[in-house]
């Protein structure tokens, strides 16, 4: 893993370290990519410095694919061209947010709601590009007391809560079923499915072994876990950026 660190910043808000990785990543966008567009507070910004880039000029022929129907509106109204993966099943480069990052960049996604999405886009990508402000690193996944989300069909949505639930006793797991802003129904994700989050009080332990075994249960779609995807990760933090690249 090759790390390396660029100049220190005065005391920033986590949205203006949000930006900084956002800028960064894009310096790796060239004229002519298929780009795979995260979701999220962070992605928003990268995918704003697209639009402008390709509105002044500097940015020409870029098609993006993005990853929830939010990132789809914000790349429309910036007039950024969009495909999607039937067309273009290899893509260039993706740039998105992670919920936590662990010391060998696998990361959790989906706090907010794209994971499906984003794992097919990002996973169809050559280069795969992090972007988060320091907040999210971790030593190991599911460590931080928030959730690890899992995509589930709406059909017995609570047998498959109480399965998941049930594969991670020994880390003390509770499953709960996400509720749209506002409480009272599911929160439903753009694929209409429901999701279902999982806390943990101890360690997750194998990675691997735990997605295995999560997507082996009939009724989950997806989970949050993005092991061994990510090619660089670049963290601003109050003494700047650094980028980790696998
Ligand atoms: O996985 C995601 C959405 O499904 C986001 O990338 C993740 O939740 C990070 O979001 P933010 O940049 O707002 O902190």
């Amino acid at each position: 893993m090759v790390v390396s660190t660029i100049s220190p910043s005065p005391v920033l808000t986590q949205d203006d370290l949000k930006k900084l990785a956002a800028y960064k990543a894009v310096e790796y966008v060239e004229s002519g990519m298929v780009l795979g567009l995260g979701t999220g507070s962070t992605a928003y910004h990268a995918v704003n410095r697209i639009g402008e880039l390709l509105k002044q000029g500097k940015l020409h022929n870029i098609i993006g694919i993005p990853t929830s129907k939010r990132t789809e509106e914000q790349a429309l109204s910036l007039g950024i061209p969009l495909s999607d993966l039937d067309t273009h099943p290899v893509l260039d480069l993706a740039i998105d947010g992670a919920d936590e990052v662990d010391t060998h960049l696998n990361l959790v996604k989906g706090r907010g709601g794209s994971l499906l999405r984003e794992k097919m886009v990002e996973g169809a990508c050559r280069k795969f590009v992090v972007i988060v402000d320091e907040s999210k690193m971790v030593e190991t996944l599911g460590g931080s007391g928030l959730a690890m989300p899992v995509e589930v069909v709406p059909f017995c949505w609570n047998f498959t809560a109480t399965r998941l639930q049930n594969l991670f006793t020994k880390a003390g797991c509770v499953a709960k079923l996400r509720a749209a802003d506002g409480g009272g129904k599911p929160y439903l994700t753009d694929n209409a499915n429901y999701i279902v989050d999982l806390y943990f009080k101890g360690e997750i332990g194998d990675l691997k072994a735990a997605s295995d075994e999560i997507l082996r249960l009939a009724g989950v779609v997806e989970h949050g876990m993005f092991i061994d995807m990510a090619t660089t990760v670049i963290i601003a933090g109050e003494r700047g950026i650094t980028v980790k690249n696998k």
